[in-house]
């Protein structure tokens, strides 16, 4: 196969990208066209969130031609489309033949919670587990694959504090690795809650084929018990947003696990759980935090 690649400044990067996919192209991925120069400019943005500015100031269009098109017939067509007559200059290159499927699986290596959980995906042979629970789960559409800091550090706190038969509730359970975790060190009830139908039915998926029991759903379908853990691993905003309703979900005497939160974060989302639980720095893992609190008996 073949790309088409071609420089163009930031105000006709997207526009160009959408024609070039209008137009017949099979993908197309945007670069920094400065990458590895002085001149690099990195976009930051909050982890979870878009930067503000969606493009670099030179950016490098590279699209997947369709065997047999013509490549200077598309860009003119997509320039033509999008209104610029100047069509950029642009140049050939082949991309060589691999097994994609292979390469995309072979970066994803089991990953080791502190000796106590192994996530392995389903092309891996399970490792040595000694005294080691493992989880089976693919990258798939959900967030949670265990190889982000924030679910490293929620599975560690549930690895060394949950108890047998201690009821939890997963809010925000993306791919549900942590509700399976939690079943896997011998939880009782277990429930994983997500805003996202995807992440809901990728938690069954990966539940059925962990076979472990949990109870997956929209907020609306929250039970009515309450959990000995809650753990939370979403972003600081819509933490602070739920604060209310997940101390309220946490019985006399139980844990409220919160991640997603970064460092420079860490007090301010305190602050909001303050009225009903007093939230903590449990532990930090490159740059993100996992706070933990108990309700005490005197919290309203
Ligand atoms: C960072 S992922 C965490 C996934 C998994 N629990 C983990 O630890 O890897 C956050 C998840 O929270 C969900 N989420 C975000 N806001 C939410 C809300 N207000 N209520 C429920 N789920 C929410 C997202 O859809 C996403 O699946």
């Amino acid at each position: 196969m073949r790309e088409l690649v071609f420089d163009c400044p930031e105000q006709l990067a997207e526009a160009l990208s959408d024609a070039l996919l209008d137009a017949g192209i099979l993908s197309v991925s945007v670069e920094d066209a400065d990458f590895g120069t002085e001149a690099e400019q990195p976009l930051f943005g909050e982890p979870g969130l878009e930067p503000t500015t969606q493009a670099w100031s030179r950016n490098r269009v590279v699209a997947l031609l369709p065997d047999g098109e013509d490549p200077a017939l598309m860009l003119e067509s997509a320039c033509a489309a999008t209104g610029i007559t100047d069509v950029p200059e642009w140049s050939l290159r082949d991309v060589p033949d691999a097994d994609w499927v292979r390469l995309t699986q072979s970066q994803f290596d089991p990953i080791s919670i502190d000796d106590r959980i192994w996530i392995v995906p389903s092309w891996h042979e399970v490792p040595e587990l000694g005294d080691a629970i493992s989880i089976r789960l693919d990258p798939g559409l959900a967030f949670g694959t265990g190889s982000h800091p924030t679910t490293h550090l929620c599975l560690s706190w549930l690895a060394r504090h949950l108890q047998a038969g201690q009821r939890v509730l997963d809010y925000g359970c993306g791919s549900g690795i942590l509700a399976i975790a939690a079943r896997k060190l011998g939880a009782g009830d277990t429930v994983g809650i997500d805003i996202d139908p995807q992440a809901v039915q990728s938690a069954q998926d990966n539940a059925s084929a962990n076979d472990v029991v949990i109870e997956v759903g929209l907020p609306d379908m929250l039970p009515g018990w309450h959990a000995d853990v809650v753990v939370a691993n979403i972003l600081s905003n819509p933490l602070k947003v739920l604060a209310p309703m997940l101390c309220e979900r946490v019985v006399d005497g139980g844990h409220l696990v919160l991640s997603g939160v970064l460092e420079r974060q860490a007090d301010e989302v305190a602050a909001f759980y303050a009225p009903w639980i007093q939230l903590s720095v449990w532990r930090s893992l490159d740059g993100w935090v996992c706070l933990h609190g108990q309700r005490t008996t005197q919290a309203s």
